[in-house]
């Protein structure tokens, strides 16, 4: 029997300002699978990973979130979201205070963590490699130690899905290796897991699937660096239907 869909978008249409930015996009991610969403800059890479999490609305088609559909769905502590690196703007924090922060979704507004807490987010540090690492400020450590930090972060609220954002962007390869390693155990364990990648890298040998996307579109096959798109076939064959967003035939 197939493994759960964790989080699906069928026939997903997003724009913003009025510029139409997804248009059509069907993809979703199963328990224990690895999938990268690539695409050139631009693609709308982050766009469908910010609608997926309701962090955006989309004006047509339907996402859903472990069944439900997004706008009702609940139970945000199953989603782990690493964002991109440079959307984390912090001073003075903590590895282990931003890393606590993740168990937020188990607890009500100012609720105190407690130590069943404090143990998820040592056994977490743990995994990552950095429980010696817990006092050090944030800012002071390397770009794969951070990333593991906001992978942490992710992971101590428990989730079954785990959301990406270029996570291996300025990460030197010895790194990236070991944050591959990491994330192909995570996915054996039966984690879904959807990364936002430029290329596949060392990351390809924990991925089950690629989805390409350009110009907002779903198409076939990898994606080609400079390119415009304009060789590529779309995904979804939508000749002779009306695209919502632009009003014209797509
Ligand atoms: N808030 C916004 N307002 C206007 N346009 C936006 C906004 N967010 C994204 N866009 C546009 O949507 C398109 C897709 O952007 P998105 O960030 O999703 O692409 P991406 O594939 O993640 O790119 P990159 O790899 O460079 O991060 C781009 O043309 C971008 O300029």
């Amino acid at each position: 029997m197939a493994a759960p869909e964790l989080v699906t978008a069928e026939h997903v249409y997003v724009s913003i300002g009025g510029m139409p930015i997804l248009r059509d996009v069907s993809i979703s991610v199963r328990a224990s699978e690895a999938v990268a969403l690539l695409g050139g800059n631009g693609s709308g890479k982050s766009t469908l990973v910010r609608t997926l999490l309701g962090i955006l609305p989309h004006q047509q088609g339907e996402v859903k979130l472990f069944g439900h559909s997004v706008p009702g769905f609940r139970d945000w502590w199953k989603v782990g979201y690493v964002p991109q690196h440079s959307a984390i703007a912090v001073s003075n924090a903590t590895v282990g205070e931003i890393v606590s922060t993740g168990r937020l979704a188990h607890h009500r507004p100012f609720q105190w963590l407690n130590r069943g807490d404090r143990e998820v987010v040592a056994r977490t540090l743990d995994l990552v490699g950095l429980a010696d690492r817990a006092a050090w400020p944030f800012r002071s450590l390397s770009g794969g130690q951070k990333q593991r930090v906001l992978i942490a972060r992710a992971l101590t609220s428990e989730p079954e899905l785990l959301v990406m954002d270029e996570p291996l962007a300025g990460v030197d390869l010895h790194s990236q290796d070991g944050l591959a390693d990491l994330l192909g155990r995570l996915r054996d364990d039966g984690l879904g897991i959807l990364v936002v990648l430029h290329e596949r890298g060392p990351m390809a040998r924990i991925l089950d699937r690629g989805i390409t996307l350009c110009d907002g579109r779903v198409v076939e096959g990898e994606p080609i660096l400079g390119s415009t798109c304009t060789d590529e076939k779309p995904h979804h064959d939508t000749i002779g239907l009306t695209d919502p967003i632009a009003g014209g035939l797509t």
